[in-house]
């Protein structure tokens, strides 16, 4: 017997937008423009090293565009992330600042990184002073400035990675309700999730594909391909909401969808929603190499849900 899984959705409860925005004191707005009090203030969360440093260098192109697009009733600052985890502190501290909105500039790890700022010790982080807000919304069009390698989260919204689309959106204010996943470790710590949280080879898949970000998207092909070396199926049990454990056997991955894509555009969750309050779970059981190579294609346009070696729950 493997690992005992349980996967669950929550309701949205995020903050994007604080009510207030009273103690606001982030030094200067580095864009140039005065700060006042009467302006929203929103903060770019930039990774300089995502799409292998392309996220950075558009950044600086990006700035100026931005400034004139939004700076009218916008103070804008710029953060810029000095490693791994600093998106996480950078956001949290900006909603305690009582700032408008937070918005990822980069890939699916930058997000990733916000989505989690916006908790602290598995609760909403509120502005100081507002005590807790437990059911407000997350601004999909507020939170993502997509410039990664794959920006997978994007396509279930079908956004290309362009950010003067994006710049529109935030423009526009368009806000839709999200739902977040949340995944409890060992010692009983909570983690977020707004995409597709994986188990096994595909985790594998990720972690080796971030060596090979130099080849753009196909770097994630070229991830999941090591992570078949050595690379052993394990049974594994599995509870679905209020369900009995169920054991699958000899299970490749399994993959959680709050979004429909991963790995670079692998539409690999292919009917979820992520604002339906439900999770969708795919199988994969003994998936060979040879099966991932010939059967790419319909990760690729979500076809693969109908092999008989796929499982798909929700
Ligand atoms: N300053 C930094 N230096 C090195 N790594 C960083 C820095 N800031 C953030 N990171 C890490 O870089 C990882 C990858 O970033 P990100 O997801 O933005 O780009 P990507 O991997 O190119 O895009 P995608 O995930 O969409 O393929 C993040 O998970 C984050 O932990």
């Amino acid at each position: 017997m493997g690992f005992a899984v349980a996967a669950t959705a929550v309701k949205p409860f995020l903050l994007i937008r604080a009510n207030h925005s009273t103690a606001l004191d982030l030094s200067s707005d580095r864009t140039g423009g005065s700060v006042s009090r009467s302006k929203k203030n929103f903060v770019f969360v930039v990774n300089p090293r995502g799409a292998n440093g392309c996220t950075g260098r558009e950044w600086k192109k990006l700035l100026p565009y931005l400034r004139t697009r939004l700076g009218e009733h916008c103070n804008i600052y710029e953060s810029i992330t000095s490693g791994p985890l600093h998106g996480v502190d950078i956001t949290r501290e900006a909603i305690k600042e009582g700032v408008d909105a937070v918005v990822a500039v980069g890939g699916d790890g930058t997000l990733h990184e916000v989505i989690n700022g916006f908790f602290w010790e598995g609760q909403p982080v509120a502005a100081l002073g507002q005590g807790l807000k437990p059911s407000t919304t997350l601004g999909v069009s507020d939170v993502l400035i997509p410039l990664g390698t794959a920006s997978d989260f994007a396509r279930t919204f079908s956004w290309r990675n362009d950010p003067n689309e994006a710049i529109e959106r935030i423009q526009r204010g368009l806000k839709s309700k999200l739902d977040v996943g949340i995944i409890t470790g060992q010692t009983g710590e909570h983690h977020f999730f707004i995409n597709v949280a994986d188990i096994h080879l595909s985790a594998k898949a990720g972690y080796y594909a971030s060596k090979y970000k130099g080849f753009g998207n196909f770097c994630y092909v070229l991830g999941a391909l090591r992570a078949f070396i050595g690379h052993e199926s394990r049974n594994l049990k599995v509870k679905i909401d209020d369900g009995q454990w169920e054991v699958f056997h000899n299970v490749t991955a399994i993959c959680i969808g709050n979004g429909k894509y991963f790995g670079g555009g692998m539409k690999i969750t292919p009917t979820a929603d992520p604002s339906s309050g439900k999770l969708e779970v795919v199988i994969l059981q003994d998936f060979k190499w040879y099966d991932f190579v010939f059967k790419l294609h319909k990760l690729y346009n979500g076809s693969h849900i109908s092999e008989k070696n796929v499982c798909l729950k929700r």
